[in-house]
């Protein structure tokens, strides 16, 4: 697996985009998420790859076990490299995902890698509590839900930076920890609540990081990209 950043394409449509990709000469890792693909659907994910680049595609399926596994089967012909779920849908339709994963991949294509949600970067231990009526500590119920993902056959989960050690302990290295909340030093948080900064991801275990805003929302996305590989690749 491609292990640069991820870059989260969290743009209204096409045109930016474009406009955004344009600006690097590199072969990049994307994600393109819900708000994007709810108004472009597939032609964007079609689009970037015609470009090259390799793809995240962010749509987090949580329903039914049959459900998930014929949307899964739909995606799975769409060409991308990662996709995921949320844990919290269940081992049966965990299971489900993978085998419409499988089912839809065209025969020669590579399947792609299948991840699962544990708790939202956005979600504090407090919110998790009150909310979710989970009385397990954040890092117990993110562990519970990766170990639960592993027991599916999925490929690894999403987490913050702050558990991903914690998986890796568990769940072997092999086991993808992808860490959204990704934030350079000093850097505003927004929405996230468990965040860390490149380097940090990296000592911590992470297997790719994800980053949004602190790149797309850069007065010089390309310069910001490449601090963050800096940081990244640096350890
Ligand atoms: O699955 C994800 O990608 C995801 C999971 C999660 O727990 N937290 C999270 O922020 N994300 C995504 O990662 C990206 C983070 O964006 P920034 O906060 O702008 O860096 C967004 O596109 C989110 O949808």
């Amino acid at each position: 697996m491609n292990t640069k950043p991820i870059i989260a394409l969290d743009f209204p449509g096409e045109k930016e985009v474009m406009g955004f990709l344009g600006q690097f000469e590199e072969k990049l890792f994307v994600k393109i998420g819900m708000e994007l693909y709810m108004q472009e659907g597939p032609t964007i994910v079609r689009k970037v790859k015609e470009q090259g680049h390799d793809i995240f595609l962010d749509l987090k399926l949580h329903d039914i076990p049959n459900t998930v596994k014929s949307a899964m089967k739909g995606l799975a012909g769409q060409g991308v490299d990662l996709v995921n779920v949320h844990a919290a849908g269940g081992r049966m339709m965990m299971e489900g995902a993978l085998e419409g994963l499988e089912a839809g991949t065209p025969a020669g294509a590579k399947r792609a890698a299948l991840i699962a949600v544990t708790q939202l970067t956005s979600t504090t231990e407090q919110r998790m509590h009150d909310e979710q009526k989970i009385a397990l500590s954040l890092k117990e119920s993110v562990l519970h839900y990766a170990q639960l993902t592993k027991q599916a056959g999925l490929h690894g989960v999403v987490c913050s930076v702050l558990e991903a050690q914690a998986i890796r302990e568990a769940c072997g290295d092999d086991f993808l920890r992808v860490t959204p909340g990704i934030r350079m030093l000093g850097g505003e948080a927004h929405d996230q609540q468990r965040i860390a900064t490149p380097d940090g991801a990296k000592k911590d275990g992470s297997s790719l990081i994800v980053v949004g805003r602190a790149i797309t929302g850069a007065v010089n996305p390309v310069k910001a990209y490449q601090e963050v590989c800096n940081l990244w690749e640096a350890n």
